[in-house]
């Protein structure tokens, strides 16, 4: 197994196979240490409350940012989108997610501008709560879909259109703008990047994180629940996850509501999401809604061993409520770990069948 000299490489024991993680937990204005859960230990016994982002690793990341934006997909739906942007000739009303009202095309927008500012920066968005009194919601995923779907139709039944353009547009704005993250290493703030090699090809990755997303709570013990609310082609949909208030774990339940979006190139395949918005589907009670993103998952083919693939992941999540960040700090980078653990687990049990 590879790892670099600054050690910020780790092994997890896991089977017979050996899962490697590597971490970085960022705040501030320059990176500073990495976190080490105690159940991952350095390879080379390098000091790890010493270890830096070694220069090596952001010039692969920025590599890989980057080499998306120059892909042909890419481009061509750049280009889609702009026209769209520039011609609002054929779209229909744009309603507002928040309140149902009309959004006048000027200041639509402006709007999108400002939702990407918000999500631009979680560090510095205004504290909210979305703590709701307790009570018990146990809707299943039928049940979810109906309440979404119901809620929506008297608004938005001639809108179909534009909503999904709209959900489609978030996503790979998500998927952008977790990669400038990624790229401009300078502005880290309080993201959390991981990089693992896992035993699996891209493909057999994206159909378990990505095609087969409702069975996430099957092999991960830290998600109570993922529903697809609504498909949009095959690369786009809106997801509403509930996360497992498990005993031990330093923050409690959470909820998100999502868009998903996915992006397959010749080298990668990567996977992008966002927090969205939609007053059919509110907060739940007893719920704290979190904000899952802008992160992106970035799935890359190694020429020289097709059966494995790296994994690069920014995780870039606000868990609202009121926390201390030294506890969301901790608790984040041990949940992508656990994640990782599981993941691999699972792509050994599907390998067997
Ligand atoms: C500590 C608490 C608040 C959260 C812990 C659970 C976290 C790690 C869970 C909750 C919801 C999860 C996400 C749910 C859905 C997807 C879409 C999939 O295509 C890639 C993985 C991804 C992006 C999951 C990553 C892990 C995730 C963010």
């Amino acid at each position: 197994m590879a790892h670099d000299q600054e050690g910020n490489w780790f092994e997890v024991q896991g089977g017979d196979s050996s899962l490697a993680v590597m971490s970085h937990v960022t705040s501030g204005t320059a990176p500073t240490s990495s976190l080490y859960p105690s159940t991952f230990t350095p390879t080379d016994g390098a000091n790890p409350g010493a270890a830096l982002v070694s220069e090596a690793w952001k010039e692969e990341l920025k590599d890989l940012a980057t080499k998306v934006s120059l892909s042909a997909a890419a481009q061509s739906k750049k280009a889609e989108h702009e026209i769209r942007e520039e011609e609002p000739v054929g779209r229909k009303t744009q309603y507002s997610s928040e309140t149902g009202r009309i959004i006048p095309l000027t200041s639509w927008k402006t709007r999108r501008r400002d939702l990407q500012t918000a999500n631009t920066r979680p560090g510095t968005r205004a504290p909210q709560t979305s703590q709701r009194p307790p009570g018990t919601t146990s809707l299943e995923g039928q049940e979810l879909r109906d309440k979404w779907s119901n809620g929506l139709e008297d608004r938005w039944s001639d809108e179909l259109e534009d909503r999904d353009w709209w959900y489609q547009q978030q996503g790979q704005d998500a998927l952008q703008e977790a990669l400038n993250i990624m790229q401009n290493t300078e502005d880290w703030r309080t993201e959390i990047i991981s990089q693992s090699e896992l035993d699996a090809s891209p493909e057999q990755i994206y159909e378990v994180l990505f095609v087969r997303v409702e069975e996430m709570n099957e092999w991960n013990p830290n998600i109570a629940r993922i529903t697809v609310l609504k498909h949009i082609g095959e690369e786009t949909m809106v997801t509403h996850e509930i996360s497992a208030g498990k005993a031990g774990n330093l923050i409690g339940q959470r909820d998100f509501l999502s868009v998903r979006h996915s992006l397959k190139t010749e080298r990668c395949i990567y996977l992008s999401g966002a927090a969205t918005q939609l007053e059919a589907f509110p907060p739940q009670p007893g719920f704290i809604r979190a904000e899952d993103g802008p992160t992106c998952i970035i799935i890359e083919r190694l020429p020289s061993c097709p059966e494995r693939s790296k994994f690069t992941w920014l995780l870039n999540m606000d868990v609202k409520g009121w926390l201390p960040k030294s506890v969301v700090n901790q608790a984040l980078p041990q949940a992508q770990l656990e994640f990782m653990r599981h993941l691999q687990k699972r792509l050994e049990t599907d390998k067997k069948f």
